[in-house]
């Protein structure tokens, strides 16, 4: 998976980019990342690349053609890579949205500053917009930090088999169970004794169940729709809840 980003502040991605698995990654060829300074594509001898909004008020807005140039030079390479504008207008990111982008060839990643991009840019040369939530970031370099990451975890063999992302919150729907590590009891919090038993069976059921139960408690929007097997619809009832009104109420 490749992806270019096109931001007027590389350096933010020293750190992020360049440790742990994401580092393990691209050494590994897994991933790329390249950056790409959007003010090279800037004509004028200042580099200029944001400007003054038309019809007034506050703020600059950067400018269509130093973007351009850079969608541009950047497709040629890269011609099977998706456009993404960082945007809070756009669809919200979430895990399904991150497996989609992980079947891409590649991403071009626009990071927007000031009061955001040239509307041309949007209407010429981006195909898919994205926001982190409803609030607003000084830039998109940390939203396409954020892309890079979850989507770079779902690229096959980034990540090893005991990080596997298929338990992780929204894999299956679901938030995750609960995990503990040694020591077996802190400050009177007691690890729960079924963990320690060693009896596979049981523990998975424990899962799934605490998995459901955590669900319920902080986001009871997402068991909506969910496929239940059978095992899950005894689940379910043993926490007093109806399979069939999967909105989590009783
Ligand atoms: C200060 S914001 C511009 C906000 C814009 N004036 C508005 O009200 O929608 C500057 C840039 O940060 C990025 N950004 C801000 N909030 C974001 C969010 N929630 N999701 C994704 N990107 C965001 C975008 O690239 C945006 O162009």
């Amino acid at each position: 998976m490749k992806f270019d980003i096109l931001t007027l502040f590389p350096a933010m991605f020293e750190g992020p980019m360049t440790e742990s698995i994401l580092k393990r990654a691209s050494d590994k060829g897994l991933i790329e990342i390249g950056l790409h300074n959007i003010r090279d594509w800037a004509f004028d001898k200042h580099a200029t690349a944001d400007d003054s909004p038309y019809g007034g008020g506050a703020g600059m807005v950067m400018k269509v053609e130093p973007l351009a140039g850079a969608i541009e030079a950047v497709k040629e390479k890269r011609p099977g890579s998706k456009v993404i504008l960082t945007t809070p207008g756009g669809r919200p990111f979430t895990h399904q949205v991150a497996q989609e982008l992980s079947r891409e060839e590649g991403l071009i990643i626009i990071c927007g500053r000031y009061e955001g991009v040239d509307e041309r840019v949007r209407t010429l040369f981006v195909d898919d917009e994205i926001s982190l939530g409803d609030f607003v970031l000084t830039g998109g370099e940390i939203a396409a930090m954020v892309i890079v990451d979850a989507v770079s975890r779902l690229v096959p063999a980034v990540l090893g088999h005991e990080e596997s992302a298929q338990y992780d919150s929204f894999a299956d729907g679901l938030l995750e169970y609960p995990q503990y590590t040694r020591p077996p009891e802190f400050r009177g919090e007691k690890v729960p004794d079924i963990l320690l038993s060693g009896n596979h069976a049981e523990i998975a059921k424990w899962r799934r169940k605490e998995q459901i139960r955590r669900t319920l408690a902080s986001r009871p929007e997402l068991l909506d729709g969910i496929e239940w097997s059978k095992q899950d619809k005894k689940l379910l009832k043993e926490l007093g809840l109806d399979p069939h009104l999967t909105k989590g109420t009783a």
